[in-house]
């Protein structure tokens, strides 16, 4: 995380806009374009100035009036003021403690105030509480993280609705055979249903970020999909290295071999520990090494020789396809961690 801008009076920890006493009065609702707060690039601060924007996305969060929100990045509080009415509780996580003053004190004195908890810290940091809906305009270099940190909460929530650069937002909901198409999108895919809500331009923002925004609803998938999700991500990270090769091109390599036959060790090993194995040397390269190799190279030519991946290129593989290939490696026991 870059260093703190320098702040007279340091919050830390959790505030609420209730907890907090004092005079200052500010607008409740509006942008404030006239904010004196100095943005500071590296916390990514682009504050949202146009009303109509912040009503779209307050109104495709689809808050129902029972619900907790967490917003994350909450800056001055543009969003979170037209938030707070429609929900029975927001917490919302901010970084910098002169906007976690901010925002507490811009919601201080109105009807809304009971219903704010203001928690400092890292959102890729800081435990989430429960919550229904989700809304973020966060900076655009923890996207990526804070999107798996929300997708592997629990319980699940119903929805979030974020702002992101307008190609990581792509890349989020791209479909096989598309360009953008990458790990990102089926990782995201995997766990949950993304809808591209709408697009938002530079200028409404200040100060105006490089490139344009979209604004995106992740919903998860419930149930969850049932996979090992260390399994899956090991294989889509070897797959999605070469994804306009075939999946046979892409495994048939001697340090692929190399690391399936050290997993197929290490779990042969783990099978066996029950029956007081010495798995000491399991993942190693122990004596017999090169026979899980060469087993694992023949369980990928077969099963890269079945119909329904036979001569298939990774970009056009589905989460589905991806799923079945997974079971089929796992179930001849080869593993991708
Ligand atoms: C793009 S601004 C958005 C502010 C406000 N939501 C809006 O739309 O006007 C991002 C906000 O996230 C905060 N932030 C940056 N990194 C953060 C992190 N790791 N955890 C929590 N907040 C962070 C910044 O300080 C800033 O207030």
């Amino acid at each position: 995380m870059p260093k703190k801008p320098s702040s007279r009076s340091h919050h830390s920890g959790v505030t609420t806009a209730a907890s907090r006493s004092g005079g200052h009065q500010s607008s409740a609702t509006g942008t404030r374009t006239a904010a004196l707060l100095d943005p500071v690039k590296a916390y990514g601060q682009n504050f949202l100035k146009n009303p109509a924007i912040i009503d779209a996305i307050v109104a495709k969060s689809r808050i129902k009036p029972t619900d907790k929100v967490l917003e994350i990045g909450p800056g001055t509080g543009n969003l979170t003021v037209k938030l707070l009415p429609q929900c029975s509780a927001l917490t919302a996580v901010e970084y910098d403690p002169r906007m976690v003053r901010e925002v507490t004190k811009r919601v201080e004195g109105t009807e809304s105030h009971h219903k704010l908890t203001v928690v400092q810290g890292d959102a890729l940091k800081t435990a989430f509480p429960y919550f229904d809906v989700c809304v973020a305009n966060v900076p655009y270099q923890i996207s990526s993280g804070l999107v798996f940190k929300l997708l592997s909460h629990r319980p699940l929530f119903r929805s979030a609705v974020m702002l992101f650069q307008e190609e990581f937002a792509l890349r989020l909901s791209a479909r096989p055979g598309e360009n953008l198409y990458c790990r990102l999108s089926v990782n995201t895919q995997l766990l949950a249903r993304v809808d591209q809500l709408m697009k938002v331009g530079r200028n409404n923002f200040r100060p105006p970020p490089k490139v344009e925004s979209r604004v995106v609803r992740l919903s998860p998938r419930v149930p969850a999909v049932k996979v090992d999700f260390r399994e899956w991500d090991g294989m889509v990270r070897l797959l999605f290295n070469r994804k306009n090769k075939t999946i046979r091109s892409v495994l048939d390599s001697k340090a692929t071999y190399k690391l399936l036959g050290g997993n197929m060790r290490t779990h042969k090993a783990m099978k066996g520990a029950g029956a007081a194995m010495d798995v000491e040397g399991g993942g190693g390269e122990g004596a017999g090494g090169d026979n899980e190799e060469e087993e694992v190279k023949q369980i990928v030519r077969n099963v890269c020789e079945m119909e329904l991946y036979k001569d298939r290129r990774v970009t056009k593989l589905d989460i589905d396809d991806l799923l079945g290939l997974l079971a089929e490696f796992n179930k001849r026991g080869v593993h991708f961690c």
